[in-house]
């Protein structure tokens, strides 16, 4: 049996790089037994076929942490791309995705891209302040991407964001060997037309491991990736020097008196847009009972 990375996931196929080759494979029927389903990222043992024809995928090993949007596993850090050209992010999918991230201990990148179109000032503002690293990039001009291949070298990385921000865009601007294909933004109104549709790890010139992810839109919300109401607190590392300062002990920093995080809120230490998120999310979070979340 040989060990390897699960590099794409496409129509029941894996493709599993040893670090010499790239070998097609299946799932084996135990995998689906266990419910367990194969993550591009996944550590896995799979059997090679000597006649050509694809592989057994036989066992996945344990994980360091698994997204199920974007569907990665074992992945040292999220790269969130956001626009404030056409498309606009709303700092509440940034907001979703990073809060995710910090649930699982992974850390995030924000990229405000299409700088060449509109500086980007206003979000990347709101995340630099927030304690994110926080870059203002250009796949066009190439402008901040010395700096984010700093950030991804020698480390595997997801890039995710809300679709036509220009994920596939970049990639290829940090290594044009890749050629992957982007999509014109007015095409990719609403669901469903994304460009890029798998999940796909490559590796870069600059030795790093990036995957480039389909867009997501604001319709897409995966219940089950959202933390309790009580521990959503702790997915926003600003609000971390407040907590434990209100004056109840099981506050939920919406609105109630003598809340430390609503106080740093007025004092404009904690971001708008960030508090408005978490108020969202824990109402979201709220409405979920806990046994739906297996
Ligand atoms: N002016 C400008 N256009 C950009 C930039 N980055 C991407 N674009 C354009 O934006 C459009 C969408 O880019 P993609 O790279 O396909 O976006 P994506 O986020 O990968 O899209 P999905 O795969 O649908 O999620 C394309 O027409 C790109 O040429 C940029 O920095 N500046
Ligand atoms: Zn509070």
């Amino acid at each position: 049996m040989a060990e390897g990375t699960i590099m794409k996931a496409l129509s029941g196929f894996y493709y599993v790089d040893d670090g010499a080759s790239v070998y097609t494979c299946r799932g084996r029927g135990r995998l689906r037994h266990i419910k367990m389903t194969p993550l591009v990222g996944d550590r896995v043992r799979f059997t090679p076929s000597l006649d050509g024809s694809p592989g057994t995928l036989d066992e996945i090993l344990p994980r360091r942490n698994e997204f199920f949007r974007p569907a990665v596993a074992n992945i040292d850090q999220l790269v969130i791309i956001a626009s404030e050209a056409v498309p606009v992010t709303d700092p509440f999918l940034i907001d979703r995705v990073a809060a995710i991230a910090q649930s699982r201990n992974c850390q995030c990148i924000i990229c405000i891209n299409k700088c060449d179109l509109a500086d980007g000032q206003k979000l990347a503002g709101i995340y630099h302040r927030a304690g994110f690293p926080t870059l203002r990039i250009s796949a066009e001009t190439g402008e901040g991407l010395e700096e984010l291949r700093s950030l991804i070298t020698g480390k595997v990385s997801a890039f995710t964001g809300n679709s036509g921000v220009g994920k596939s865009s970049v990639l290829n601007a940090l290594d044009p060997g890749i050629a992957l294909s982007t999509g014109d933004v007015s095409q990719k109104l609403g669901r469903g037309r994304h460009t890029t549709r798998h999940v796909e790890l490559y590796r870069l010139s600059c030795s790093a491991l990036a995957a480039d992810t389909p867009g997501f839109s604001s319709f897409d919300v995966d219940r089950m990736e959202l933390a309790r109401k009580e521990e959503l607190q702790y997915a926003f590392p600003d609000f971390a020097p407040y907590l434990g300062r209100c004056r109840f002990q099981d506050c939920a920093h919406v609105k109630e008196k003598g809340c430390a995080v609503l106080a740093a809120l007025k004092e404009g230490e904690i971001e708008p847009t960030r508090h408005q998120s978490y108020v969202r999310l824990y109402e979201q979070a709220k409405a979920i009972p806990d046994w739906e979340r297996g």
